[in-house]
């Protein structure tokens, strides 16, 4: 750019328009954008010249639009703009005045110039001082605008946390913010505890946000997550005072190695049709962060870290990870793209009469060809466990909660941290239970979005009739059939979409309690609607998306006929994940 400046283009400009130390930075810019676009147009300045020697036809290089995907506002892009809107509101700052010109950017075509645009933006800053958290787990800053001395640019610092005062490196540019990599900690903050990291992979790969905070502290933040969940997406609720204040998380019992499924997988090189070299086996990297001085070479450098152990998945899985490392070592060469192993802990109540082996069934294998298990107690239930790791999507896998056993295929959806669940499934059961009933009235009780039944099988005792309804026919089979495994015979399922329930329930809605469970997406309004008009005597919705279910609340309140003769009884969060900024929330309504 600079050189641009320099050079007698820059003359021929200036008669034209202000000089560019004048104009405002951002026209300067746009300008700057188009001399590189254009310079051939710009030739009639010696039409004359052009005759006698006429210059050679450079190709008009059309000017690139920056178009900006459509995100759902409760995605994690869409709950960011709440989130920078909060920061520019506190730092008395419009929108305005952190806008970056994307469309310079775009039109760099300079770019390997250190002086170009690109160079300017995507830059080491340092000494930032960290000042919030998004709902993500990554760090919020204001740095300066690199090329408007007037302006300021938000910044995301993954691994960030606020009161840190560190160096970034922003490599990426959107309209109202920029992505940066974590280059150091020069001064650390208050909460963060960076003694408490137990993961080498901690600080690079993407799975994890939280291993540096104590557990209270991250309990305390999903707290402060879901809270701000509805002050973004139930804003009339709020100001109504309608909510009521956010529990205490619940933790969950493990907070390392809980997890019983992961997913490595590994991508094929541009260009590449047979692999001669084994390519990173594991999950993906965040950014290039070097603030982990001693862990810098730990897992590579590609985009896919190569991953050997995981600090938040069970002995099981981890046992699988070194016998499917092991075999991808020797058989990646067969792969003709990229694949992802399914890694789905299998749990086996043992029968103390038979031998083990022959109870295994198929399982991830060790060095020696032999099926690979760990044994546990379950002494609440007086029972031994067997725990093996499935590879096959298809394959059918068994978990066990509190004293039941669900079957479903390994590829399906199943809760992921089975420690936590006879906590969640209690409180759910205990929630649903109408108030002021009489020992001999019945019970009913509805479950949208039920899966293979977990809410059902769990709720169904001291309910006169559990009916489930599930999109999914391979998860209303296993459904059926953990019903029948576990001895209940009051529960009944439906295959289709949620609506379709209120075209089958019978039952007196008086009488009758409803779970939600929906995807991250949550409910559709065609659904709400349905569901006040049913008007069941208690909800208990439960999300692995906050921001979708603030919304649906709101809209079921406020939108709804009879959403208004709801009262919000109680909102908490569910530890469903430790280590990372996800949260499960449990919204529970009564009528009143
Ligand atoms: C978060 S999972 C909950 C499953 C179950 N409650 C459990 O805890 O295991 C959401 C479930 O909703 C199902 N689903 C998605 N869209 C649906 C719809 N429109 N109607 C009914 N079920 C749906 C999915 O197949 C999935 O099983």
């Amino acid at each position: 750019m600079n050189n641009l400046i320099k050079n007698s283009f820059f003359t021929f400009i200036k008669p034209l328009t202000p000089s560019v130390t004048q104009i405002p930075t951002r026209l300067h810019l746009s300008i700057m954008s188009s001399i590189n676009n254009e310079i051939p147009t710009a030739t009639p300045i010696n039409k004359r010249a052009q005759e006698v020697s006429p210059l050679p036809k450079v190709k008009k290089q059309k000017l690139k639009r920056y178009k900006a995907k459509k995100a759902d506002p409760t995605s994690p892009s869409g709950v960011l703009q709440f989130e920078i809107d909060d920061l520019l509101k506190t730092h008395n700052l419009t929108r305005d005045e952190v806008s970056n010109d994307i469309s310079a950017i775009l039109n760099d075509f300079s770019r390997d110039d250190e002086n170009s645009i690109t160079h300017k933006y995507h830059r080491i800053v340092n000494d930032v001082e960290i000042l919030t958290l998004t709902s993500s787990g990554d760090g919020l800053a204001l740095i300066d605008n690199p090329v408007e001395q007037t302006k300021k640019q938000i910044a995301i610092v993954p691994f960030g946390l606020p009161g840190d005062v560190t160096n970034i490196r922003v490599f990426k540019t959107h309209p109202h913010y920029v992505e940066t990599d974590l280059l150091d900690v020069n001064k650390k903050s208050p909460i963060r505890r960076d003694d408490l990291i137990k993961d080498k992979y901690f600080g690079k790969a993407s799975g994890s946000q939280f291993e540096f905070l104590t557990y209270e502290k991250q309990l305390e933040i999903k707290k402060h997550t879901i809270t701000n969940a509805y002050k973004y997406f139930a804003p009339r609720l709020m100001g109504e005072g309608l909510l009521p204040t956010t529990g205490t998380t619940i933790a969950s019992p493990l907070q390392y190695n809980y997890r019983t499924k992961i997913t490595p997988h590994f991508d094929m090189p541009r260009k590449v049709k047979v692999l001669e070299e084994r390519p990173p086996l594991g999950f993906g990297q965040k950014g290039r962060p070097t603030w982990r001085k001693d862990t810098l070479e730990v897992g590579g450098h590609s985009s896919t870290l190569d991953i050997d152990s995981c600090a938040l998945a069970t002995d099981i899985l981890n046992t699988g990870l070194t016998n499917e490392r092991r075999k991808f070592n020797t058989e990646y060469k067969n792969y003709k793209k990229g694949a992802t192993i399914l890694l789905r802990e299998n749990t086996i109540v043992l029968d103390e009469s038979k031998d083990i082996k022959e109870q295994l069934g198929e399982g991830s294998r060790d060095e020696n060809g032999e099926v690979s298990y760990v044994e546990l107690e379950d002494k609440e239930h007086g029972v031994k466990l067997i725990k093996t790791c499935v590879t096959n999507q298809r394959q059918i896998v068994a978990e066990y909660v509190d004293g039941y056993t669900f079957n479903f295929t390994a590829g399906e959806f199943f809760q992921n941290n089975n420690s936590i669940l006879p906590i969640v499934t209690k409180y759910v059961r205990e929630n649903l239970q109408i108030p002021n009933s009489k020992a001999d009235e019945p019970n009913y009780l509805v479950d949208a979005y039920c899966g293979s039944g977990l809410f059902s099988v769990c709720s169904s005792k001291g309910v006169d009739k559990v009916t489930g309804v599930e999109i999914s026919a391979d998860s209303v089979s296993f459904a059926e059939k953990n019903a029948k495994t576990n001895g209940i015979k009051n529960c009944d399922f439906i295959v289709g979409k949620a609506e379709k329930l209120f075209e089958s329930i019978s039952t007196p809605n008086d009488r009758t309690s409803v779970i939600l469970d929906p995807p991250r997406k949550g409910c559709d309004e065609v659904f709400m609607k349905q569901l006040a008009d049913y008007y069941p005597a208690r909800i208990v919705y439960i999300s692995c998306n906050v921001h979708s279910q603030a919304r649906d609340i709101e809209y079921f309140i406020k939108e709804t006929e009879k959403g208004s003769h709801y009262k919000i009884e109680s909102l908490r969060g569910f530890d469903f994940f430790p280590q990372t900024h996800h949260v499960e929330s449990v919204c529970v309504l009564s009528r009143v």
